[in-house]
């Protein structure tokens, strides 16, 4: 510690403030209290000093790490990649910078936190400043700062928004995909097929007499009948395929490089699907039907909206003709009139 004394006497004799070995001192006292590991090297990467944090870090005696090099004492350094990153500091003589979120940690330091974090080891940025000295040697200090609190609540954070985002896609009932989404999706796939030239088309359904499903049983159970009709067409789709909850009880398909011939047979077989399937609630067994309506994308069709239009004059046509019951929009031409 600096004698206060000393440092009057010096001001009343008008010597420089503090000599060498004291600022020596003091700088060393500074780097030993700091919360950042403080590392020097030479040009040749060769250890020129440190400071307690990294000492504490590491387990190792400073004895035995002056005059190593860095890549002996931390094996774990990327070599190549930090041999030129040192070698443009010293040509350049200009600072460099290493974020955590380009390379979660360059030192395997454990880390001291009290939170569960996907490393066991410190997260980091890293500093790179060339220092000059008197001596003809260039010199590097390394200033690892630990960021693992910032790194562990990114990644919470970067959880929540995607939760959110997924939230905001989803139906909160059937646990498919909402109408806004899925309107989306079929606005990509649209142009997909048109820039690509590829097939697209789509099935409307919508459960027939379900007002008396849930006049006779309640809504609660036409819920369940919602959401089971969900999983079942859900698992009868390929994974390029997107399911939507289009409104109430009415469900749109999307399928992808799909002809008419292709659509109207998976439609088929989740019209026969539904049909067969048994559904209980409260131990009463349950039976459910749906219409579909199926269209394929045409050559005139110049929004996608006339893709939806199309399914729609199908599906009306299917409840036209007694339900349960598949119809394709290549034999409708328009609403028929009320
Ligand atoms: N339980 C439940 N019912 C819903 C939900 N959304 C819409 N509905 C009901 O679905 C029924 C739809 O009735 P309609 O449009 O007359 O159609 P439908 O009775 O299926 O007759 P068709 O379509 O002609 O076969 C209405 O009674 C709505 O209240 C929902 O989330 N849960």
């Amino acid at each position: 510690m600096l004698d206060p004394n000393a440092l009057t006497h010096l001001k009343s004799t008008g010597e420089p403030m503090l000599t060498e070995p004291m600022l020596k001192q003091i700088n060393s006292q500074i780097a030993n209290q700091l919360n950042t590991g403080v590392l020097v090297i030479d040009d040749e990467f060769n250890i020129v000093m440190w400071n307690r944090f990294l000492q504490v870090h590491t387990d190792k005696a400073t004895a035995n790490i002056i005059g190593q090099s860095i890549f002996t004492i931390f094996p774990e350094l990327p070599e190549r990649w930090l041999t030129r990153k040192l070698t443009s500091v010293l040509q350049l003589n200009s600072p460099s910078f290493c974020s955590w979120q380009q390379r979660h940690h360059l030192f395997e330091l454990p880390h001291t936190r009290p939170i569960t974090t996907d490393s066991e080891f410190m997260a980091q940025n890293c500093t790179f400043l060339p220092i000059e000295t008197d001596c003809a040697q260039k010199h590097i200090c390394i200033l690892i700062e630990d960021v693992t609190d910032v790194c562990h609540y990114q990644g919470q954070l970067q959880k929540t928004l995607e939760e959110l985002a997924q939230m905001s896609r989803i139906d909160g009932l059937t646990q498919i995909y909402n109408r806004r989404h899925w309107q989306e999706s079929l606005a990509q796939e649209y142009a997909k097929s048109r820039r690509h030239n590829k097939k697209l088309s789509l099935i409307m359904l919508d459960l027939d007499h379900f007002k008396l499903l849930n006049d006779n049983y309640g809504h609660q159970c036409g819920d369940m009948v919602l959401t089971e009709i969900s999983a079942l067409v859900s698992s009868l789709l390929r994974v390029e395929d997107t399911f939507g909850r289009y409104g109430g009880e009415e469900f749109a398909i999307i399928l992808p490089e799909t002809h008419l011939a292709g659509a109207m047979e998976l439609g088929q077989r989740i019209c026969t699907s539904i049909a067969t399937a048994s559904l209980n609630y409260n131990g009463v067994a349950i039976k459910v039907t749906v219409s579909l309506g199926v269209a394929e994308l045409s050559d005139d069709d110049s929004r996608y909206e006339e893709l939806i239009t199309q399914a729609d004059l199908a599906l009306y046509q299917a409840k036209g003709q007694g339900r349960n019951k598949v119809c394709s929009a290549a034999f409708v031409t328009s609403f028929p009139l009320a």
